[in-house]
């Protein structure tokens, strides 16, 4: 009955406010049509954005498998200096694994194994740094170093902020081991020991002796520093000779240890960066564990490494002492850059002596170690190029392989070398 009514209805209505009627309810369909059409496209990205993430995730983690050398983008927010000089901001993260930069000539995209937008906490990249400390404790040596332009953040990813309210890497790595450590105390003795230096004007210095040759531990004889040169072992592992190692038995006290090493280093305030560091900073860790079932010794080493920035004299407003400081950082640097040049294009030769900090590296860039770089960025046009510069830096890095072993022994090698070791001793007494 209700739809004959309908009809009639219809049926007396004039012909235009019919055809009217029909117009309003096609456009209502082809309405929502577009709506689910919106839906089902966003759908689509959404599905190829976490598929593409996720391809460059696993590509990431095949690299890793082969040995490659893991490589970090931090980039930082936008400082005051930048804020006055008003210029764009020219970087962005494009997911978890890619930035990209507005270079003059058009945008260019880069891909790291992982990118930590200005908003990451120190919190979030230490979540992807800790799994290398368990390689630590199960024998292997670990590198992670901090590469980028001065006032890029490299201090500040390392060791944190002045007061300590935002910890970077170095101190977490510190708690990181010994919570390890105290996890594992019913299988395994540990011992834990360190040695800090700074290479600074292309000279090695104990970071536990201070300037005047004074020793900072109370129980040590006062006098003059030691020459500290760098050897490596007949497994191709760096140490550092004539340096003090000094053991921890907490995180507190490795803190401790740190704290003394960082007032000793070289900083000062430069037109980028009021507490540049001018020298690079190389913090040894080495963790001894011995399995308490079967007697075998693991021995891991943790090299934490914040390099000194490199700069534009003209840009950072250095002139005297502070110039022949600059050219003596942008001289270790470009040797660096050299190294990592030729290991990139596998050439025969790599120029790991043209400077005191390739002798460093050495057994972490090519070398028998698991290796992470995290290249600190500035997101602003004012940096531009400094930026694409260590951006394309980092891209070499990644295509560099290691060959990372576990260092251990079993227990009659551990012994015999316990034996060695004392006779050593004995000898020089
Ligand atoms: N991710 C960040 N979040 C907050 N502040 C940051 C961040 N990165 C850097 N900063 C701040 O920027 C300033 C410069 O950083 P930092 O000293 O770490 O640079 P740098 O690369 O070590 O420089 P240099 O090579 O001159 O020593 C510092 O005041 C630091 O606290």
């Amino acid at each position: 009955m209700s739809e004959m009514e309908d009809i009639l209805r219809q049926e007396t209505l004039p012909k235009t406010q019919r055809s009217v009627k029909g117009v309003g309810q096609q456009l209502l369909l082809l309405q929502a049509q577009l709506k689910r059409e919106k839906e089902e496209r966003k759908k689509i990205i959404e599905n190829y954005t976490s598929e593409r993430a996720m391809r460059k995730k696993y590509y990431n983690m095949v690299e890793e498998m082969k040995g490659k050398i893991r490589v970090f983008c931090r980039i930082r927010p936008v400082n005051r200096s930048e804020a006055t000089q008003g210029g764009a901001i020219v970087v962005d993260k494009l997911d978890d694994y890619s930035i990209t930069v507005e270079a003059p000539r058009g945008p260019r995209e880069f891909q790291f194994d992982k990118v930590f937008s200005a908003r990451a906490s120190q919190e979030e990249l230490f979540q992807d740094v800790n799994r290398l400390m368990q390689s630590v404790i199960d024998g292997y040596n670990v590198c992670i170093f901090a590469y980028g332009q001065t006032g890029s953040g490299k201090t500040f990813t390392m060791v944190g902020d002045k007061d300590q309210k935002n910890p970077g890497i170095m101190p977490r790595s510190f708690n990181a081991i010994f919570d390890i450590m105290r996890e594992n105390s019913s299988k395994f003795d540990f011992k834990v020991s360190a040695y800090m230096l700074e290479l600074y004007n292309d000279r090695l210095q104990d970071l536990f002796v201070s300037q005047a040759g004074e020793a900072h531990s109370q129980t040590q004889s006062h006098g003059p520093t030691k020459r500290v040169e760098i050897k490596r072992n007949r497994k191709g592992v760096v140490f550092a000779q004539g340096a003090e190692t000094k053991e921890a038995s907490s995180a507190q006290e490795l803190y401790a240890l740190f704290q003394q090493a960082c007032a000793n280093r070289h900083i000062s305030a430069t037109r980028m960066n009021v507490e540049s560091s001018r020298s690079h900073l190389i913090v040894g860790i080495m963790v001894e564990s011995r399995n308490l079932t079967n007697g075998s010794v693991n021995t891991g080493k943790l090299s934490l490494v914040d390099l000194a920035g490199s700069e534009r004299a003209a840009k950072t407003g250095a002139k005297d002492h502070q110039l022949k400081e600059a050219n003596s950082i942008n001289k270790s640097l470009s040797a660096l850059g050299d190294v990592i040049s030729a290991l990139s294009a596998e050439l025969p030769h790599v120029p790991y002596r043209n400077s005191k900090l390739t002798q460093v590296m050495q057994d972490s860039l090519g070398g028998n170690a698991k290796t992470l770089m995290i290249v600190n960025i500035s997101p602003s046009e004012y940096n531009i190029d400094e930026t694409l510069t260590s951006l394309i830096y980092a891209t070499r890095v990644k295509a560099i392989t290691n060959n990372a072993q576990r260092n251990v022994d079993s227990k009659e090698i551990a012994q015999l070398k316990e034996v060695c070791a004392v006779a050593t001793c004995d000898a020089l007494i």
